[in-house]
């Protein structure tokens, strides 16, 4: 693996995980991947098709378990065998559809599965609390600098950046303290592209770690504090983004780094 860059080496990582090893019968997708992130940490983790992305935030968002490996949440070794174990460690993933209900509006995306209701007459009938729900929100919105439309807006009508907003502001909303975000700007144009970039940088500021998997390189050199590089399964370089060029990481992608030290 090439050159290792930490941030304090005294802090406890808010994750760690260490040689994870994945297959779907007779596909190796994960041979040995470490990495960590560290609070107010954001850490992209970039890579060819089929490096191993996808599985490795799989793994620690619970939806698949690794063959072999260790996962470590603020230095405790845990298991994570289901997203609902990964969200009780405090870990929330934005996957790339958002899993947004368009239908319904604003606030009540933020509460999916987790609404304030009040009771109705009679009493086992229940009633959205709306009210409820945007004062206990609105301080999460405000605390990330998020402007959006009235809460009462319904979220098809939402631009591309405003609904990615809406899906990390729910993450955040539920006390995580590391979000994972699968290619949260592939789809946005320009303007949108930055107030998402900018929203990450907030939930550093705020002390939560973020894994960004991007594949857009004028992003990941926009926003991250570190790059784990991953190449056929493996960790192939991790890097401060201070002292590395974009040449470099994609040579390292590619293998042509490699190459080229003889490694
Ligand atoms: N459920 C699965 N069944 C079989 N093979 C899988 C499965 N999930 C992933 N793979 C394989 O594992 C390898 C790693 O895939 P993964 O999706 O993690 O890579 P990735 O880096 O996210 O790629 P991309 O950028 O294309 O999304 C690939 O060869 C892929 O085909």
């Amino acid at each position: 693996m090439q050159s290792m860059a930490r941030p304090a080496p005294d802090a406890t990582p808010v994750l760690r995980v260490e040689h994870l090893r994945k297959s779907f019968g007779a596909v190796q997708a994960l041979t040995d991947v470490s990495l960590d992130v560290y609070p107010g940490e954001v850490v992209a983790l970039v890579g060819d098709n089929g490096a191993g992305k996808s599985t490795t935030i799989k793994i620690i968002s619970g939806v698949e378990t690794p063959d072999e490996g260790r996962i470590f949440v603020d230095g405790e070794e845990v298991r994570i065998d289901s997203p609902a174990a990964a969200e009780r460690y405090g870990i929330q993933t934005v996957y790339q559809d958002l899993a947004l209900c368009d239908n319904l509006d604003i606030v009540s995306n933020l509460f999916l599965g987790r609404e304030i209701t009040r009771p109705l007459v009679p009493p086992f009938l229940r009633l959205l609390n709306k009210s409820a729900m945007e004062e206990r929100a609105k301080p999460v919105l405000d605390s990330l600098g998020i402007r959006l439309p009235a809460l009462s807006t319904p979220v098809a009508s939402l631009s591309g950046g405003q609904r990615q907003t809406v899906a990390v502001a729910r993450a955040v909303l539920w006390g995580s303290k590391l979000v994972l975000l699968d290619e949260p700007t592939a789809a946005l144009g320009v303007a949108q592209t930055r107030q998402v970039l900018d929203l990450i940088l907030r939930l550093k500021d705020k002390g939560l770690g973020v894994i960004v998997i991007s594949h857009n390189m004028h992003d990941v050199f926009q926003v991250a504090d570190r790059i784990v590089v991953l190449r056929l399964g493996r960790t192939a370089g991790v890097f401060d983004k201070a002292s590395v060029t974009r040449e470099h990481v994609v040579a390292v992608m590619t293998g042509a780094a490699a190459e080229v030290n003889g490694a």
